[in-house]
């Protein structure tokens, strides 16, 4: 017997409806894991459908900024419930999107929910301050106002997580949301907008617009219907956006790339620190902008550290996310395993020594989009390997004689997003927070793993010099207002 199965067609969220776009084009989500396999169809949207969106996320913010926040705080605690329901089924969805592993994504899909209750208590929490006025009749205090409709772009890598911590403060703080999720992901973000519209949000305040990234991001941008724009992808990109958001003088924030160094002390937990440079650094097959991608190891450990890495690396089963046993999934997309390809190719071009790994993952059965982790060594500061973000499962180990040379090196950088060391030396954790270059900074722990209520960002050329999540959200979601009453 032959089965048919459908490919389901996905829509736009627009206004509280799901509508097809006025296009009638859609395009195809591919499983990176295997080739063949169609996830579903969703839609590539034109300027009318953005249009529509922005027009009906600017009438219902009116409305949606008058409730208290806790009724605000209702409506995101009903869609944490139900998200967290639907986990199975929007895992499943982003692991075939995009290839990190099924335990990845249900840890990720619960993290969703989590921050949807984070920010769901911010409805009930003090917005301002009291502060003396200099005339003794009046009282002076701040205030936050919401910003309108806010603009969000999300990438593919964290195609739950980072939607819902913007999206989640933007609605909290009175905001209404326009999303253009990337495509490769799309699908599992409307399974995450079916949460918020099941859990009754009005009609209007949240819209979803799919499709190509520049000629809706472009729109959004530019609509002047949206009064600020969240950003989390390339450099490239980040920058363009908020060259448009100065121009049109409308708040931007921007989370771009990371080049996150791991410093190993020769005083270090060796173990610790090779189980850190491995999940920090290949989890999601290093599609994080917090993995770990420089390797920076102090001489007297060296050689113990690296042939107890690579025996670990040498260990790591690669296949498809939804299989049992599978520690490392594919990279996102051909584009990405091409990306990861070309710099591996440059590494050794450029002379640094490869170790381990190197070539595309052909075997039996797997029909996706596979790179082996990698391994080099004897990568130079200059070497591409030590300077772009390469966004795949590849290490470079560098050896330094110092700490002092260790964090040079480590600051040797234009990013500075996350950073780790592994040292038990109270001095050599302190030279690191006070003097490594990175809005994150951790100790004994891997560079990736960000936790909801902290704020996260980058410096130099990771962010905007802004932070999300956490209280820090705030900032970005509302404008202070100064209030004096006499
Ligand atoms: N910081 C991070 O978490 C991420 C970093 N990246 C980096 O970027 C590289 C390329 O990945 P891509 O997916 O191509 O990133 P990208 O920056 O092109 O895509 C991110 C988002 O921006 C949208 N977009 C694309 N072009 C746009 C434009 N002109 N105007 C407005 N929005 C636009 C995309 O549709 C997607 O929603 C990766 O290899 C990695 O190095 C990518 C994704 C996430
Ligand atoms: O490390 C994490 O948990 C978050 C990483 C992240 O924000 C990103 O890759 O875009």
């Amino acid at each position: 017997m032959t089965t048919i199965t459908k490919t389901k067609t996905y829509l736009n969220y627009i206004n509280g409806e799901w509508i097809v776009s006025e296009s009638g084009e859609t395009a195809e989500s591919k499983n990176p894991a295997n080739k063949d396999e169609v996830v579903g169809l969703y839609q590539l949207s034109s300027s009318k459908d953005f249009n529509q969106a922005a027009t009906s996320a600017r009438k219902a913010q009116k409305a949606w900024r008058k409730l208290a926040g806790n009724v605000r705080g209702d409506y995101l605690l009903k869609a944490a419930a139900i998200l967290e329901e639907r986990i199975e089924d929007i895992a499943t969805a982003m692991t075939k999107e995009m290839g990190k592993t099924f335990a990845e994504a249900k840890g990720e899909t619960a993290r969703g929910v989590a921050i949807l209750r984070y920010y769901a208590g911010e409805g009930m929490r003090p917005v301002g301050d009291v502060i003396p006025s200099t005339d003794s009749d009046a009282l002076m205090f701040t205030t936050r106002v919401p910003l309108g409709v806010v603009g969000v772009i999300t990438p593919w890598n964290f195609p739950v997580a980072i939607p819902m911590w913007k999206m989640a403060p933007a609605l909290i703080y009175g905001n209404a949301v326009v999303i253009k999720p990337a495509s490769e992901t799309a699908i599992t973000c409307a399974k995450v907008i079916e949460c918020l519209h099941d859990a009754g949000i009005p009609a209007g305040v949240i819209n979803m617009v799919t499709g190509s990234g520049s000629l809706i991001g472009t729109e959004m941008v530019n609509h002047p219907e949206i009064d600020a724009i969240t950003f989390t992808g390339s450099n490239t990109v980040g920058k363009q956006l908020a060259q448009t958001a100065i121009s049109r003088g409308i708040k931007y924030q921007l989370e771009m790339g990371g080049k996150n160094p791991v410093i190993v002390a020769n005083d270090a937990d060796l173990d610790l620190a090779v189980e850190a440079t491995i999940s920090g650094g290949l989890k999601s097959s290093g599609q994080k902008c917090t993995a770990t991608s420089r390797v920076i190891v102090q001489q007297e450990v060296y050689d113990q550290f690296k042939e107890k890495l690579l025996e670990k690396v040498a260990a790591i089963t690669v296949g498809d996310g939804m299989e049992e046993g599978t520690w490392m999934g594919p990279s996102a997309s051909e584009n990405q395993l091409n990306t990861v390809l070309s710099a591996i190719a440059k590494g050794k071009s450029e002379g640094a020594n490869l170790l381990f790994g190197g070539e595309k993952v052909e075997k039996e059965g797997l029909n996706g989009y596979y790179v082996e982790p990698t391994v080099f060594e004897n990568v130079s500061s200059t070497m591409t390997l030590a300077r772009e973000e390469i966004f795949g499962p590849v290490l470079a180990l560098m050896k330094v004689k110092t700490i002092e040379e260790a964090l040079e090196l480590a600051n040797d950088s234009e990013y500075g997003l996350s950073a780790s060391i592994f040292t038990t030396k109270i001095s050599n954790m302190l030279s690191f927070i006070n003097e490594m270059d990175a809005g994150l900074v951790r100790i004994n722990a891997e560079s990736a793993g960000v936790e909801l209520q902290a704020p996260f960002g980058g410096m130099k050329q990771s962010s905007s010099h802004s932070r999300e999540q956490g209280q820090a959200a705030k900032e970005f979601y509302t404008a202070i207002k100064t209030v004096f009453v006499k």
